[in-house]
């Protein structure tokens, strides 16, 4: 049996993720709209034979949103142009089941996956700032556990019109003068709470059969979401602990939904900062952490809150009774949040700026990042990670120095072994449900 391996993404996040990372000298404030930015990334990150890339998404900004938020890239957009210049590594976008439908979701994916030829990943979120709603004409935004109800219907509907065609649907033959079989065409004739989809789809199964399903549920709906439908999941990991918890819940609930835990990718964020030398390292975390504005880092930790303005409380004071606005919103972030400060008597001040600030733990030369990345593998607290690039150019860095070491352990790939994203993270091609269908009536 082989070895099993890390999966590795990166976050393709433009100017970065902080609110004051387009201050750093080196930042390129545009970034998070220069395709040339981006493309140099993606030939990085492939060069290193990452899984896969990631292009994070919301829909809703105020002017308090972080600068990559105020101006970026709709994800399939930025990631068909990528498909193209890319030949092997996956390119997973995140698309919201609360302001979408069904149809053109399926559409959008399956025309990524036929691009990048079987490279595309959907990460399936369901929005969490109330906000959103205006922007699509609602009148409410759904609670929480209705989002969840819409995420499970929607995921049901794209996938099944994913398999509207068979394999051998489209015949081709010039000779006879039929394009298609049509009994190998199928629609969906769904109809249920939130959707009604007749079908079929208007384009054919990707090379993929479907694209893959990512997911980051934290909550108890979220996480019984994740492990019944996710094959790649992502998770903050605040600190081994937390995520060796997480890791082993979800694979319990996965392998508790009839499922081969070990085809399910547990991923956490790894805000890694790698320096040459040890002194580097900490000199860089210093730039990394001398960004962070106390007023920045408040509307950070407001997200998980809906947003709700912080500015009110006194920053020295205890940490403020704000639990409810986190409840509909990002519930578990602020749930995690809430935890640690009143666990550790934290000031507003206090949490905003832990918060805000990298982990300790992944800060260091290229074998000092290998060795925590290998205690959490081997641990049985990830199966890899999502990378965030916290300064510029960490991406060339962790490449240079981290990738390397990951190799000589034998953790991580010399050569992608596929050229589908299904294929490197292990996953089967689903059969077409027709297909199997047909197969059994036949049987
Ligand atoms: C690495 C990572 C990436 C995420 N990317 C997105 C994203 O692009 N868009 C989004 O709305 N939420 C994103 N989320 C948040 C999740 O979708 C989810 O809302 C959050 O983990 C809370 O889980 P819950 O809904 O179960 O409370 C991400 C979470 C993580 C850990």
């Amino acid at each position: 049996m082989s070895r099993r391996q890390l999966k590795l993404g990166f976050i393709l996040h433009g100017v970065g993720p902080g609110w004051g990372d387009w201050r750093h000298p080196d930042a390129n404030p545009g970034a998070s709209t220069d395709i040339d930015f981006y493309l140099r990334q993606a030939k990085v990150a492939e060069a290193a034979k990452f899984d896969f890339l990631f292009v994070a998404d919301s829909v809703h900004i105020t002017e308090k949103s972080s600068p990559h938020y105020l101006n970026r890239f709709e994800p399939l957009t930025i990631l068909s142009a990528l498909a193209t210049h890319t030949t092997h590594i996956g390119l997973v976008g995140t698309l919201t089941v609360s302001y979408s439908e069904p149809y053109t979701v399926a559409r959008q994916f399956a025309s990524l996956d036929h691009i990048s030829r079987g490279r595309a990943g959907w990460n399936v979120v369901t929005s969490w700032l109330s906000g959103s709603a205006e922007n699509y004409g609602k009148p409410v935004h759904p609670p929480h556990e209705v989002r969840y109800r819409i995420a499970a219907e929607h995921l049901r509907t794209v996938q099944g019109l994913w398999d509207s065609y068979e394999d051998d649907a489209l015949v081709h033959d010039k000779a006879s003068g039929r394009f298609i079989d049509p009994a190998k065409l199928h629609a969906l004739h769904h109809k249920g709470e939130f959707f009604s989809v007749r079908g079929p789809l208007n384009i054919a199964r990707s090379p993929q059969g479907q694209p893959v399903i990512f997911q980051a549920g934290a909550s108890e709906e979220g996480r019984n979401f994740a492990a019944r439908h996710a094959e790649a999941i992502f998770t903050e990991g605040a600190s081994f602990e937390s995520a060796k918890a997480y890791y082993d819940d979800i694979k319990a609930r996965a392998a508790g939904f009839g499922r081969d835990p070990s085809r399910l990718a547990v991923l956490p964020a790894l805000r890694a900062i790698v320096g040459r030398t040890e002194e580097e390292a900490g000199r860089l975390y210093g730039e990394a952490v001398g960004l962070i504005r106390v007023e920045d880092a408040l509307v950070a930790l407001a997200r998980a809150f809906n947003e709700h303005d912080l500015s009110q409380y006194p920053l020295d004071g205890p940490f403020p009774d704000i639990a409810a606005y986190g409840a509909q919103s990002n519930r578990s972030t602020s749930e995690r949040i809430v935890a640690a400060a009143r666990a550790d008597n934290l000031t507003l001040r206090q949490a905003a700026l832990r918060f805000a600030s990298p982990r300790r733990e992944f800060v260091g030369t290229g074998t000092q990042v290998a060795d925590a990345i290998g205690r959490w593998f081997a641990g049985g607290a990830a199966d890899g990670f999502i990378f965030f690039e916290t300064l510029p150019r960490q991406l060339d860095a962790f490449a240079a120095e981290v990738v390397p070491v990951l190799r000589e352990r034998g953790l991580f790939r010399r050569e992608y072994e596929h050229a589908t994203l299904r294929g490197n993270l292990g996953l089967d091609v689903p059969e077409n449900r027709n297909t199997a269908a047909r197969r059994q009536q036949a049987a």
